[in-house]
């Protein structure tokens, strides 16, 4: 700016005096002939000019005093799985340039605090600490705990947003659980009638790739007996604004043909099975109880939720119009996995996600579109105004969704073909009753449990409201984790001083986008790269075993790690035993790829667990700021004990 500010100060006299040789200065000159107009305007455009360049120096001013509070803001960044479905670690890592590192040697002095003296490197006090790990590990689900701990208004001020993305999970589960049902039967009906099996067990492979065919393709295949049309409910219809039953009775009459024949039109193949607003055309089923006990009540039930099918379609319509476009929201469709499990098979429907394109504003976006618990529309030509929502005809389907999912013929339907649907991310179907109500209203951890796929890098910032710090500013980075979204890491693996990295021990599930990569070898390997990684020999790494509680529930549930881990061998198949395998496994890549020595730290975590998480998260958060305010770099074990201390009763305040 100095250019700039020097020559062209409108009160300057003439620019320069006749014996300058300066050619800038003598370019600048006025002509010798300058009229009195001619002067007005030169004397105008260089108070403009001057005007300018002022306003330029205070943008660079405010940049520099941004820049300086940033450098000394904390800053987080949440890299990881694409899909945190699955993993319930934070895996949030601490970056900051000023202090991240420390807030990486906070955790792991969590669980070393009785070391007598701790030592925290200078180093750490210009350093970045990043989260990886492979999809749906719980990166957004971190920040959103950091949120509710630190910055409860804000949190809960986002509250409308995240109600319908609950909803929206819910219905996602529902409808997982209706294809697993036409699965059911239309492989009876196929036995039935002697029919080749459809290709959806591959024993011979159990991890292959998944299926050609969709459920829905399956069953649209099928042929013969009886075709049933079940009507929708009159208590159903009775709740549902007119044009909202006519629609469900079209979606009905469009999905059913009495006589046997398909009315829908149907999307053509895409060549992976897999259709974006895939739905069956046509419906076919024997009269008779199937062999799995499903009798006709279930499939009434059945028809009666495939409206909330066409709710949900509608909705994303139009709450996420811009997939193509590359919008703010959009949804994405993963296709389909099939998983043997204990020698079964684990169907993973179509995933049509909704997604957040990082730095979009989205959660504005979805507010516009929800009023008070609903998204309306006015329709043209219809005077009462159309609510379109997923609240009205949620409440009007609940009794059929809780008889549904509690259905003990149902669970044995879900539980023979080895669907977990409430390991999958965003399962609502525990609460259904609570959720599909007309007086809903998202708890915080509702909130936290929500599952919306991130796109790209997003950084939030956002400060402290309450514990020990009110005020601070916090910047954390959250980005998708799947394979096609690790590239775009790198460039924060810059001065990287720490890293946290969730690992989830999913030993007997698939990755999303690669169905025939196991997720826990997907796991394993990204840390293998990490801790060989030369650019980040410096690094801490600290690693989180993650979503410990389907972990448990999944060995509870029999499902045996050798199966799946056949190096595993005889070893009990108990939380224990299978946690110390699987951490001595990491520890030992980590010590032997490592290009020098450095302490191995790790953790086991669950981030739905927003207490725990929280105990975490402000014991680490009052270390960071301890480390920073401190006038030396050591703290005693007394101090981190008092740490934890005030992390506990500070959970207890903030949550
Ligand atoms: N049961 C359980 N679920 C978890 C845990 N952590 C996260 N989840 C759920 O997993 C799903 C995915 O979590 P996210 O936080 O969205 O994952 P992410 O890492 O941000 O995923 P991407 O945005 O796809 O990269 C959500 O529905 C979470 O509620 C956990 O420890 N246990
Ligand atoms: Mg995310």
């Amino acid at each position: 700016m100095a250019l700039a500010a020097r020559p062209f100060h409108a009160n300057h006299a003439p620019f320069v005096d006749s014996g300058n040789d300066d050619p800038l200065a003598r370019a600048l000159q006025p002509p010798q002939d300058e009229s009195p107009d001619q002067r007005e305007m030169r004397e105008q455009m260089q108070r403009e000019a001057s005007r300018i360049s002022s306003e330029i120096d205070e943008d660079i001013q405010e940049s520099r005093k941004a820049f300086e509070r940033r450098k000394r803001a904390i800053k987080i960044l949440l890299l990881g799985e694409l899909h945190v479905s699955r993993c319930r670690l934070p895996r949030a890592a601490f970056v900051s340039r000023s202090f991240v590192p420390s807030d990486v040697h906070a955790v792991g002095m969590l669980q070393h605090w009785n070391t007598e003296i701790i030592k925290i490197p200078p180093s750490v006090y210009s350093s970045f600490s990043t989260f990886l790990g492979q999809a749906e590990s719980g990166k957004s689900t971190t920040l959103k705990n950091f949120q509710l701990a630190f910055s409860p208004l804000h949190f809960r001020s986002e509250k409308l947003a995240w109600k319908t993305i609950v909803q929206l999970n819910l219905i996602r589960s529902i409808k997982h659980l209706l294809e697993v049902l036409q699965l059911e039967w239309t492989e009876q009906q196929q036995q039935q009638q002697n029919l080749p099996h459809p290709p959806t067990r591959p024993s011979s492979r159990p991890s292959s790739p998944p299926s050609a065919l969709s459920p829905s393709s399956q069953l649209a295949a099928a042929s013969g007996s009886t075709v049933a049309q079940m009507p929708m409910s009159a208590k159903a219809r009775g709740k549902m604004p007119a044009h909202l039953a006519l629609k469900m009775e079209m979606s009905m009459n469009n999905s059913l043909n009495v006589n046997g024949s398909s009315t829908g039109s149907r999307p053509p193949s895409n060549g992976t099975g897999t259709q974006p607003n895939q739905r069956a055309t046509t419906i076919r089923f024997s009269t008779a109880t199937s062999g799995s006990g499903l009798t006709d009540n279930h499939r009434r039930i059945r028809m009666r939720l495939l409206p909330l099918l066409a709710i949900e379609e509608e909705l994303t319509k139009k709450l996420f119009p811009a997939s193509a476009s590359g919008g703010a929201l959009e949804t994405s469709e993963l296709g389909v996995s099939v998983v043997s499990v204990s020698g079964e098979v684990v169907l993973r429907p179509p995933i049509r996600e909704v997604c957040v394109r990082a730095g979009s504003g989205w959660k504005g976006l979805l507010s516009q579109f929800t009023g008070d618990n609903n998204v309306k529309t006015k329709r043209p030509g219809n005077n009462n105004e159309g609510i379109d929502n997923p609240t009205t005809v949620l409440a009007a389907c609940k009794d059929d969704i809780v008889t549904l999912w509690e259905d003990p013929i149902v669970r044995g339907v879900l539980r023979k073909r080895g669907v977990r649907l409430m390991d999958m991310p965003g399962f609502f179907l525990n609460d259904a009753a609570r959720i599909a109500s007309l007086t809903y209203d998202p708890t915080d951890d509702d909130i936290v449990r929500a599952r919306l796929r991130t796109l790209g890098v997003e950084e939030h910032r956002f400060t402290m409201e309450s514990g020990a710090y009110p005020g601070s500013e916090w910047y954390i980075y959250d980005v998708g984790g799947s394979r096609m979204v690790r590239p775009h890491w790198i460039p924060y693996f810059d001065d990287v001083q720490a890293i946290i990295f969730l690992a989830p021990l999913a030993f007997n599930l698939m990755l999303e986008e690669d169905p025939k990569v196991n997720r826990l070898e997907d796991s394993i390997s990204l840390w293998r790269e990490i801790c060989s990684n030369q650019l980040l020999s410096k690094t801490t790494l600290i690693l989180f075993l993650n979503k410990m509680d389907i972990l448990q529930a999944t060995l509870a549930a029999g499902i045996r790690v050798q199966k799946y881990v056949p190096s595993y061998g005889d070893q009990p198949n108990d939380v224990t035993h299978v946690v110390k395998y699987f951490r001595d496994k990491f520890r030992g890549y980590h010590k032997r790829l490592s290009p020098k020595t450095r302490p191995f730290y790790w953790h086991e975590t669950s981030v739905i667990d927003t207490h725990a998480t929280a105990v975490i998260l402000v014991g680490g958060m009052f270390l960071l700021f301890h480390l920073n305010n401190s006038a030396t770099h050591i703290l005693s074990a007394t101090s981190v004990r008092e740490g934890i201390l005030r992390a506990h009763l500070q959970s207890v305040n903030v949550i």
